[in-house]
């Protein structure tokens, strides 16, 4: 008999059981160690993206277990409330919020983390476009989060979705860190497009000063963005991406008014990813050479599909 989508209980999960771990995460965040050694002269940590809370188990298990926990601070953050952990710090919060940023800053006030992790994953909308697209906002919050707590030479962990946009994300991450490699546990299920990226030896460009003007889901970051010049806007160095000629004047139907609110909102910050809107806009453009009259219904379904999703999401 196959196994119903309901069968989570791999391999993984019956271990997570046995061992006492909250959640079959646990194996990546250790199958990772094994291979980079990631907790080597570690004693502080931020866990972004907690909850339930198997990797803060982990970390308190290995910064804590040699008796001498007196250096040890673990800050696990999440939208969601975790239960305790010994050792642990927990905020609740969107890590895309400046003021949950700020929150974590205040625990390191003074110090620095030796290592950011971050498994963050949205609630998938099924949408691949758009759950791409929130994941890797959440990756880029928590690479805003890193440069603020992050000690030179530190490591930076984080889920990743391997999308058509992940070669810029890689590209952003290598701006900050000379050695970005993407590590696939083999808890990691196959058919998953998550992987993990490990950035080692954090090094930000001479004269970047940490901010929190960088556009994100939160719409308050990129107030002051475009007030921010040379290596302070690393972050999202890019053109917007996609096909911009859906805005050229040869077009033969008029662009809809949140196709042309999108590109006037986004032309200025550069967005790094792919809008959901130009993503619209593209398969507009496409049905529009295919059809230059009116879009096919199946073209016109999936752009109301990405619409419909947006509107939901209040993007
Ligand atoms: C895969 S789970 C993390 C599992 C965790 N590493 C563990 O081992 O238990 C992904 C988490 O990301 C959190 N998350 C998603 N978006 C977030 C956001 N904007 N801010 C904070 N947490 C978020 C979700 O609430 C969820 O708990």
């Amino acid at each position: 008999m196959g196994r119903s989508s309901k069968d989570k209980r791999d391999v993984y999960y019956r271990l997570a059981k046995e061992e006492g771990w909250r959640a079959r995460s646990a194996f990546k965040l250790l199958q990772i160690d094994e291979e980079f050694k990631i907790f080597q002269n570690v004693k502080k940590v931020v866990d972004l993206c907690a909850a339930p809370g198997s990797w803060s188990q982990v970390l308190s298990q290995k910064l804590r277990s040699d008796g001498d926990d007196s250096e040890a601070k673990i800050v696990a953050v999440d939208l969601q409330a975790m239960a305790p952990i010994t050792g642990v710090i927990q905020l609740q919060g969107d890590i895309t919020k400046v003021s949950t940023a700020e929150d974590i800053i205040s625990h390191f006030e003074g110090d620095h983390a030796d290592l950011v992790v971050c498994d963050g994953a949205p609630d998938v909308t099924g949408l691949h476009d758009i759950d791409e697209y929130i994941q890797a906002q959440l990756l880029l919050a928590a690479l805003n989060i890193t440069t603020h707590v992050l000690k030179k030479g530190g490591t930076f962990v984080a889920k990743i979705f391997r999308g058509k946009d992940v070669s810029l994300l890689y590209s952003q991450l290598r701006i900050f860190f000379p050695s970005v490699t993407i590590a696939k546990p083999r808890s990691s299920r196959n058919s998953s497009i998550e992987a993990f990226v490990v950035c080692e030896k954090y090094s930000p460009p001479d004269g970047y000063v940490p901010n929190m003007c960088n556009p994100l889901l939160d719409q308050h970051y990129d107030v002051d963005f475009n007030s921010l010049d040379g290596p302070n806007r690393v972050i999202v160095p890019f053109l917007a991406c996609g096909d911009l000629s859906a805005y050229d004047s040869d077009r033969t139907y008029p662009l809809q008014l949140p196709e042309r609110e999108a590109y006037e909102y986004h032309a200025p910050s550069q967005s790094p990813i792919t809008p959901p809107y130009q993503i619209a806009c593209q398969l507009r453009k496409q049905n529009q050479l295919q059809n230059p009259t009116q879009p096919s219904p199946a073209v016109k379904h999936e752009v109301d599909e990405v619409e419909g999703a947006m509107a939901q999401l209040h993007l």
